[in-house]
């Protein structure tokens, strides 16, 4: 990734003073809260302009920190870029090196650009996995950056959703094992344990939706309100599955080295044209979990 280039080529001169005048006017529609990116099509990228593999993903790390200073000035609050798969272990070694090479090249990158911009840089998954060169780096950014608010990028590195959803139960129930004497007291306290010492209600609430949401790896971000994928893929491929259930997902023909501003400029203007449906269905959902509905009336299925 040449250094120098990234934050010139976009940030200076006319063609940002007119980027910032076109977002401008986007901004009169709503614009989405979080921007979740999966970045397919890099190798393909590399095969059709004729250029080694690994050059592709160095063209697609250069776009992603594009993005970011897009999605940045358009006011989104948040985005967040799949980078790292756990599964991606099972490529080759040079793909796998070629990606973690990028990541360590990243974290000064960043560092410059948040320099200036209050941006909250955050990874995501299981980092006891990289190695140590890239994890203390990692960390050390994170906590640099933690107190910035207006903005939260969160790279997912050896993410996937079944991973994080195992991490969750397991720090829950952790939690919850060290505080079963306390639950157990305040149950008989209030006269709920049965004959033989259990807890009537205790137990099957034990572990709460609050608790699961706050152990996710993305906890510190709200559920995506669009997914891009490129390179022409219409799967999931285990990114925030559980986060992903009221959003508009874009499937892009475009491979993702090519995603620019115009690509950002159509899925946010399809956003503001289903705004009213999504933000129905998130409220019929959030409705759900509250338990608003009566068994007699159930949600109506669109
Ligand atoms: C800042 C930073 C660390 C950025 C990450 C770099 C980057 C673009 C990672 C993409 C990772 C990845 C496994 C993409 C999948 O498709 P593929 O790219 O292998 O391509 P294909 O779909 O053409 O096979």
């Amino acid at each position: 990734m040449e250094k120098e280039v990234i934050p010139r080529k976009i940030l200076s001169g006319w063609i940002s003073f007119v980027r910032k005048c076109f977002f401008r006017v986007l901004r009169v529609g709503p614009i989405p809260s979080h921007i979740a990116v999966i970045m397919d099509g890099n190798r393909r990228y590399a095969k059709k302009k004729k250029l080694e593999e690994g050059v592709g993903h160095d063209a697609g790390a250069f776009a992603l920190l594009c993005l970011l200073i897009y999605c940045y000035e358009l006011g989104v609050k948040h985005l967040s870029a799949y980078a790292f798969s756990i599964d991606n272990f099972k490529r080759k070694p040079e793909d796998v090196k070629k990606i973690m090479d990028l990541l360590r090249e990243c974290i000064p990158l960043l560092t410059r650009i948040v320099k200036h911009r209050p941006i909250r840089v955050h990874f995501a998954g299981s980092l006891e996995l990289l190695s140590a060169d890239i994890r203390i780096p990692a960390k050390r950014l994170m906590e640099a950056t933690a107190d910035n608010s207006k903005f939260i990028f969160t790279l997912c590195v050896v993410y996937t959703s079944t991973d994080e959803i195992m991490h969750v139960v397991q720090e829950s129930c952790k939690e919850k094992c060290d505080h079963i004497p306390e639950i157990r007291a305040n149950d008989a306290s209030n006269g709920l344990l049965g004959e033989n010492g259990d807890s009537h209600q205790g137990d099957q609430d034990l572990i709460k939706l609050v608790d699961i949401e706050k152990h996710m790896y993305m906890a510190i971000t709200p559920d995506p309100d669009i997914l891009i994928r490129t390179g022409d893929e219409h799967r999931l491929s285990n990114f925030l599955l559980w986060q992903t259930s009221c959003c508009q997902l874009s499937s892009l023909v475009t491979l993702w080295p090519e995603i620019g501003i115009w690509q950002l400029v159509w899925v946010v203007l399809n956003f503001q044209r289903n705004h009213h449906y999504y933000g129905r269905k998130r409220n019929a959902a959030v409705d759900l979990v509250n338990g608003s509905y009566s068994s007699s009336s159930p949600p109506s299925q669109s």
